[in-house]
């Protein structure tokens, strides 16, 4: 399925009338690489895993995420950047291979379901309408304070010297690599403020991009962005942008899902996308997740009622497995077998 010359709202809107309303995102991305035994204590996180040596894990892992049922796997581009890779020692052209890559790896693992799919479709996919299901491959953004790599993702408070400029100048190239390299869409995900939101709106027209984005945020309470912008406001810039397609929420904890799909839904008709964490904290000092008392272990109990409020879009964040994606599947497509092979 291709976005060209198509406006990216129809194609998006077709995209979900195939999924029969409601589809499926992956789950936590490092999260299931480290379960591959990636060790990911590094400035880069799960970018790491885009050198060559490296590339069968996130092809693995974007394998594990489709045949739990998912129908947008996002690739592993999150703290993938030219100047990221180049504080690491990587020469620029390095960085942009691993970058296109990021893109070409999902691909790759797409193609290689496809075809486990078709050839054992007769004995292992009965269910017609989950085997048939369309996968889009999202090329994932992370924010600047993501690239900073010190946990300002869930701060949002980038300080005066960073402006709406700045942002732009610092994402420009990637996000033009990610699309030449083929996505289907562009994740901006867990966005942490208005200014980040206002600089990927303004980069998208500046660039005449035409491949559709969503824009996801983090958020730290039923109203508001990790920044303390309210999410009604950070919507609304996302309403206003030609080519996004969905807007929602990421890495932000289960109890707060609910009221959000309503803060969002006031300022746009856009579908709605949520993808929680499983609940614990990031402490970025011991770059760690603990639990707190308000921890939720599971929370596809609650999709339905989520779906009832108006999100069409579900997956997992950091923290969340394949199980979770599974669990997910189900509750929207009904049973899932379990592999294509
Ligand atoms: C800190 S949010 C990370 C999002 C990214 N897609 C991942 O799962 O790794
Ligand atoms: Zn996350």
């Amino acid at each position: 399925m291709g976005f060209k010359g198509k406006e990216a709202s129809s194609f998006f809107r077709d995209f979900l009338d195939e999924c029969g309303g409601s589809a499926v995102i992956d789950g936590g991305f490092a999260t299931e690489l480290e379960r591959h035994g990636a060790d990911l204590n590094d400035q880069l996180w799960s970018a790491k895993c885009l050198v060559s040596s490296s590339s069968h894990l996130v092809r693995r892992v974007h394998l594990d995420y489709l045949e739990a049922g998912a129908n947008i796997i996002l690739t592993a581009s999150y703290q993938a950047t030219i100047q990221g890779f180049e504080a690491k020692g990587f020469s620029r052209e390095e960085g942009v291979t691993m970058l296109r890559r990021s893109v070409e790896i999902a691909r790759e693992a797409r193609e290689i379901y496809h075809d486990r799919c078709t050839k054992d479709s007769s004995d292992f996919m009965r269910n017609e309408r989950y085997r048939k299901r369309p996968i889009l491959i999202a090329a994932s953004v992370g924010s600047y304070g993501a690239y900073l790599a010190d946990g300002s993702e869930y701060v949002g408070d980038y300080g005066d010297s960073v402006t709406v400029q700045t942002l732009k100048d610092f994402h420009r190239e990637r996000v033009k690599i990610l699309v030449d390299a083929g996505a289907d869409l562009i994740a901006f995900e867990t966005i942490p403020n208005k200014l980040e939101a206002q600089a990927y709106a303004e980069l998208l027209d500046e660039e005449g991009i035409e491949t559709p984005a969503w824009f996801s945020f983090s958020c730290k309470d039923e109203s508001n962005v990790v920044s303390g912008d309210s999410i009604f406001e950070c919507a609304s810039i996302a309403d206003s942008c030609r080519q996004v397609v969905a807007v929602g929420v990421n890495c932000t904890a289960p109890r707060f899902i609910h009221g959000l799909i309503s803060s969002v839904k006031k300022a746009t008709s856009k579908p709605v996308l949520v993808y929680p964490n499983s609940g614990e904290t990031y402490i970025s000092e011991s770059n760690q997740w603990v639990k707190s008392s308000e921890s939720e272990d599971d929370f596809v109990p609650y999709i339905s009622k989520w779906r009832d409020a108006g999100a069409s879009l579900f997956g997992g964040c950091c923290r969340t497995t394949p199980n979770t994606i599974r669990g997910i599947a189900e509750a929207i497509y009904g049973k899932v077998q379990d592999k294509c092979i």
